[in-house]
């Protein structure tokens, strides 16, 4: 809800999806407290499986070391951390790792596009509905570059493009009309629902987000769809 300026600038992320980082951190911080449970009713549960089949593209062995960038309410960081691998979680809202205290991984307050970590010292990065909030996303996959040692890899979980064109037109209309509707029902902060639609219809397709990921300097790009599209799993490797 917020007061009269908070809407004005969730208004302004609204309408052009400028991403100014200090908007950004902020409509986290208003959206934090349920941030999770509004996640879960959003996605139908599907969150669970999106984050589980995040972890198996990531491969990381017991005792590897791996980031969780714009890991929110470290969420995404716990079901990383299973089986032995340290999982960081990384966030500039401090209102989302608040909310995600009680959950025990290792949290650093810190931008995706000026890493608090040094030059190839993790084993892998990690970054789940998360790059298509950042404002240089392209900025970001050369900083999680540096901070990823030779060899090792990076996943990105993100909202995508379904792949099914009749099923495209349906989900968009659901992106545009009904999502909304029920965040204004769960969420403290609807409008940034609003925007949550919005940056998933001006987000780039699979194809074109892979090549900025090699563009970045990453190799062996790849990636697969989960739910027919909804959401893709993009993959790259450290060379
Ligand atoms: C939709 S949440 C995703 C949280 C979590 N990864 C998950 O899967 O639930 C997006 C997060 O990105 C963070 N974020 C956006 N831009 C960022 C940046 N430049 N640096 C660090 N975090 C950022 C926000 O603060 C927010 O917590």
């Amino acid at each position: 809800m917020g007061d009269r300026r908070d809407s004005a600038h969730t208004a302004g992320l609204r309408a052009g999806l400028d991403k100014q980082p200090a908007d950004v951190a902020a409509m986290f911080d208003r959206v934090a407290k349920r941030y999770d449970i509004t996640n879960t009713v959003l996605s139908a549960g599907l969150d669970a499986s999106w984050r589980r089949a995040t972890r198996e593209a990531l491969g990381a062995r017991p005792g590897q070391t791996v980031l969780d960038v714009a890991a929110g309410t470290a969420v995404s960081t716990v079901e990383l951390a299973a089986g032995g691998v340290t999982a960081i979680a990384c966030d500039f809202s401090q209102g989302m790792l608040r909310a995600g205290a009680a959950r025990p991984v290792p949290k650093v307050a810190g931008d995706a596009m000026a890493l608090p970590l040094a030059d190839e010292s993790v084993d892998g990065v990690v970054i789940s509905f998360g790059l298509r909030n950042v404002a240089d996303p392209d900025a970001a996959l050369r900083e999680f570059r540096r901070v990823t040692r030779p060899g090792g890899t990076l996943v990105i979980c993100e909202f995508s493009s379904p792949t099914w064109a009749p099923f495209r037109t349906v989900y968009t209309e659901y992106l545009m009309k009904a999502l909304p509707r029920i965040a204004r029902a769960v969420s403290s902060n609807p409008e940034a629902y609003v925007y949550l639609a919005e940056s998933i219809r001006a987000w780039p397709d699979q194809a074109a987000l892979a090549r900025r990921v090699q563009e970045a300097g990453w190799g062996e790009v790849a990636w697969h769809d989960l739910t027919g599209g909804i959401v893709a799993l993009h993959r790259a490797r450290r060379v």
